[in-house]
C-alpha cells in the first residue's frame, strides 16, 4: 500500500482551531501518544459482498456470521474443548440470539436455564474478549452497547487467572442472571462480537431487483457501523425511479412483475399498484398477454389462472408504457448514440416481424392496443395518467426516499481504499484495449474522468431542482447508466428486453459485453488501469461486481494474475444455477486477501434450529509480506497527519506563536 507524502504545514489559523480542541501542551501531546499507539496496530478487517439482489435472509446470516469469522474464532478458542455440536450451538446463539435464547428456553428449567446462562456467559466473554483484542480500549468502549458497557469493560480486562478477580468475575455473572437481566445481556455481547469482527463493510453494488425485500437489507445497511456502497446497475435504477424518472418507474415495475416480486414495492414502500392493476384490467381485457407471463417459484406458484393473468395484463401493460418511454429518452438525447434501439417504430404489423440489426425476426406477439403507429412513443392519455400516478408514489414513499437518500450518501459509482479500486461493473474500453470514450454534455471523456463525470451527473438527477434542465438530464443521465451502450454500470453493448419478450429466437436476445470483461485477464491491462486511480504495487487490486463467476464450469473469481476479483458469486437465487454457490465475501485483514464461498441459505429458521450454516471452502490467495498496520492504511495516513498538525501546534505553544488555554 502506498503512503502519501507528508502533509504540508498548516497555517496559523489552522493551529489556532486545532488549539480549541486541545488547548495544552498536555492535551495535545497524550493525544499524539494516543494516535501513535492507534497507528501501530493491525489494520481493521474488511468484508466484500456483492450483487445482494434483495436476499435479506442469506445477506443478514452473512453478515450475523460475518461470512465464517464467527465460527473460525469460536474453533479458534475451543477446538480442542467443546464438541462440535456446542460449538455449533454457540456459534448460532452469536448469529441469532433473540431466536437461540427462546428455542432453549423452552423446555429448560429454570435452573437449568441459570446453568446454561453461566456456561454461555462464560464463552461468550472469551469470544468477545478474542476479536476485541486487536482494538484499543477506546475503540472498544465506543462500541459497547450503553446499558452494559460498564460491566463488559470489566469483563473484557479483568484477569480471570487472579483469584480475587476471579470471585469478582463470578459475582457479576451470577448477579446479571439473579436479576434476570441474563437474556438481554447475552443478546448485547453476541452484537459486540459481531460488530468487532468486521471493521468496515463494502458493498459492491445491487442490492435491489430479483429477489424478495431490498427494503430490508437497506434498513439494515443504513443501521452499520461503518459501510461503503458501489452503486450497482440495479441501484441507479432505483436511484432513478425515486428521483422521479417515469421510464425508470415503468423499469422498476417491468422487472418487479416480471420476477413476481412485489413485496418489496407494496410492502416495503407502500407503493400501491392498484392504478396499474385497473387499467391493465381495462385497456389489455382482450390482449394476448402470454408473452409477458411472470416467473413463477415457490410460494407464487399457488397463484391462480386469475391472478397469473392479471399479473401477465400488468407485465405488459408497463412494458409498452416502458419502451415507449425509452424511445422518447433516446430520442431526446442523441449523444447518447442508441438510435439503433428505437425498436417500437419498425415493427411491421401486417407480417408480424421485425428487422434488427439487418436481420429479420418473427414476433410473437405484435398487439399492442395502446401503439399509435404514426406516433409510437407517444403515451395515450390513460397511459401518461397512470405512469404519472405510480411515479408520484414513487416520489412520494418516505421509506424509498430515505434508502435512496442513503445510497447517494454513502455511495458512489467508485472507491479507491487501502489500495483497492471497488467498481460494480467496469471500465469501459474498446477491444483494441484502450479506453472507451463518450462524448456527453459535449465533452469527450474515458476512464476514471469519465467515472467522476458519470457520477456528478448522476448527483444532479437527485439534486438539481425540479423542473430544470440539469436534473432532467440527469435522471436520462440514470437511465443512460441503468441500459446506456457500455455505461460502467450495465456494462453491455445493449439491453434486449424488446427482444427477450416479444421474439422467440433467442439468437436476438445477445447482449454483447464489453471489451473490459476479456481484457482483464491481462495483467498489464489491470496495471494500467489500477495506475489510473494512482494504485501502484503488489497488493492493489480491483475489484468487481456484476456478472456473476461461473465457478461450476471452472470460472476462477480471480482475473488478471490476481489483479482483479470478481466476487459476484449468485447470491441472488436467481442466478444459482449458473454459478453454482450462493455467492462470495472477499475478507482483507491484516494478514491475507481471502474469498469465502457461501452454499444456498435454506431459510433462518433451519439455521436456529438446526445450526446450519452457509460458508463453505475459504481460499487464501493472497498473503501479506507482513502483518499490515493501520499505519499503512488510508486511515492511517490521515491518523498521521493528524499527528503532524499536532506536532506543529506542540511548537507553537513552546514558541508561543499560540498560546495554550488551562482554563479550557
Ligand atoms: O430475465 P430477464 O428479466 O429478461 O432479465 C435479463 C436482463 O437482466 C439483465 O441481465 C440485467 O441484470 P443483471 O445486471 O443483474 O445481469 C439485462 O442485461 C437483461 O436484459
Ligand atoms: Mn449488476
Amino acid at each position: 500500500m502506498k503512503r502519501e507524502a507528508v502533509s504540508p504545514a498548516p497555517d496559523l489559523r489552522y493551529l489556532q482551531m486545532l488549539s480549541r480542541q486541545y488547548p495544552t501542551v498536555q492535551a495535545a501531546s497524550s493525544e499524539i501518544i494516543n494516535l501513535r499507539a492507534i497507528l501501530n496496530l493491525p489494520k481493521g478487517t474488511e468484508h466484500f459482498i456483492s450483487d445482494l439482489h434483495g436476499e435479506y435472509e442469506a445477506f443478514v446470516h452473512i453478515m450475523n456470521s460475518a461470512s465464517g469469522v464467527v465460527r473460525e474464532k469460536v474453533d479458534e478458542l475451543f477446538a480442542a474443548s467443546l464438541s462440535k455440536y456446542d460449538r455449533d450451538e454457540l456459534s448460532t446463539l452469536i448469529y441469532y440470539p433473540e431466536e437461540k435464547l427462546s428455542l432453549v428456553s423452552r423446555d429448560k428449567t429454570q435452573e437449568e436455564m441459570e446453568e446454561w446462562y453461566r456456561i454461555s456467559l462464560h464463552r461468550l466473554i472469551d469470544v468477545c474478549r478474542l476479536v476485541t483484542s486487536k482494538y484499543t480500549r477506546s475503540k472498544v468502549r465506543k462500541a459497547l452497547p450503553r446499558e452494559y458497557s460498564y460491566i463488559i469493560d470489566e469483563l473484557l480486562n479483568s484477569n480471570y487467572e487472579f483469584h480475587n478477580k476471579r470471585e469478582y468475575y463470578e459475582n457479576i455473572i451470577s448477579t446479571i442472571i439473579d436479576i434476570d437481566r441474563a437474556g438481554d445481556f447475552v443478546v448485547a455481547v453476541c452484537q459486540l462480537i459481531k460488530r468487532m469482527v468486521v471493521d468496515h463493510l463494502h458493498i459492491v453494488g445491487d442490492v435491489f431487483d430479483r429477489g424478495p425485500r431490498a427494503d430490508v437489507i437497506m434498513d439494515y445497511l443504513i443501521d452499520h457501523h461503518s459501510v461503503d456502497i458501489q452503486w450497482g446497475n440495479h441501484d441507479v435504477l432505483w436511484m432513478g425511479a425515486a428521483t422521479g424518472s417515469r421510464t425508470l418507474v415503468a423499469t422498476v415495475l417491468s422487472n418487479s412483475i416480471h420476477y413476481n416480486n412485489l413485496e418489496v414495492i407494496e410492502t416495503g414502500y407502500g407503493i400501491s399498484l392498484r392504478p396499474l392493476a385497473i387499467f391493465a384490467h381495462d385497456v389489455y381485457k382482450d390482449t394476448d398477454c402470454s408473452c409477458f407471463n411472470v416467473k413463477l417459484t415457490g410460494d407464487a406458484a399457488k397463484y391462480n389462472e386469475k391472478d397469473m393473468m392479471l399479473s401477465a395484463k400488468m407485465h405488459k401493460a408497463i412494458t409498452v408504457i416502458l419502451f415507449k418511454l425509452e424511445g422518447q429518452k433516446i430520442l431526446r438525447n442523441p449523444e447518447f448514440g442508441m438510435e439503433d434501439r428505437l425498436l417500437l417504430d419498425k415493427i411491421d404489423y401486417e407480417r408480424r416481424c421485425i428487422s434488427i440489426g439487418g436481420v429479420e425476426y418473427q414476433l410473437a406477439d405484435a398487439d399492442f392496443p395502446t401503439v399509435d403507429r404514426d406516433h409510437p412513443y407517444d403515451l395515450s392519455p390513460e397511459e401518461d395518467e397512470v405512469i404519472n400516478q405510480l411515479t408520484a408514489s414513487f416520489q412520494r414513499s418516505e421509506k424509498l426516499q430515505k434508502h435512496i437518500r442513503f445510497l447517494y450518501s454513502k455511495g458512489g459509482l467508485y472507491k479507491v481504499y487501502n489500495g483497492n479500486l471497488l467498481l460494480h461493473g467496469c471500465i469501459p474500453m474498446a477491444s483494441d484495449g484502450t479506453q472507451l470514450s463518450f462524448s456527453l454534455g459535449g465533452k469527450k471523456r474515458s476512464g476514471r474522468a469519465f467515472l467522476d463525470y458519470a457520477e456528478a451527473v448522476a448527483r444532479q438527477g437527485y439534486y438539481a431542482k425540479p423542473g430544470s434542465d440539469e436534473r432532467q438530464f440527469g435522471m436520462d443521465f440514470l437511465w443512460f447508466l441503468w441500459a446506456g451502450r457500455n455505461s460502467p454500470t450495465f456494462g453491455r453493448d445493449r439491453m434486449t428486453t424488446f427482444e427477450r419478450r416479444l421474439i422467440k429466437d433467442e439468437g436476438a436476445w445477445t447482449e454483447p459485453k464489453n471489451a473490459y470483461y476479456t481484457l482483464y485477464n491481462d495483467p498489464a491491462v489491470c496495471d494500467a488501469l489500477l495506475k489510473e486511480f494512482d494504485l501502484e504495487g503488489p497488493h492493489c487490486h480491483i475489484i468487481n461486481g456484476h456478472m456473476p463467476v461461473k465457478s461450476k464450469k471452472g470460472e476462477s473469481p480471480i482475473k488478471g494474475g490476481g489483479r482483479l476479483i470478481v466476487i459476484d458469486g449468485g447470491l441472488c437465487k436467481a442466478y444459482q444455477p449458473t454459478t453454482g454457490i450462493a455467492g462470495y465475501t472477499l475478507i482483507f485483514n491484516s494478514e491475507c486477501l481471502r474469498l469465502v464461498s457461501h452454499k444456498p441459505f435454506d431459510g433462518k429458521e433451519n439455521a436456529v434450529r438446526e445450526n446450519r450454516d452457509i460458508a463453505s471452502s475459504s481460499e487464501v490467495f493472497e498473503r501479506m509480506d507482513n502483518k499490515i498496520k493501520i499505519s499503512e492504511t488510508d486511515i492511517g495516513t490521515t491518523l498521521q497527519r493528524q499527528v503532524d498538525d499536532l506536532k506543529e501546534l506542540l511548537r507553537a505553544y513552546k514558541t508561543g506563536l499560540v498560546k495554550e488555554d488551562h482554563r479550557a
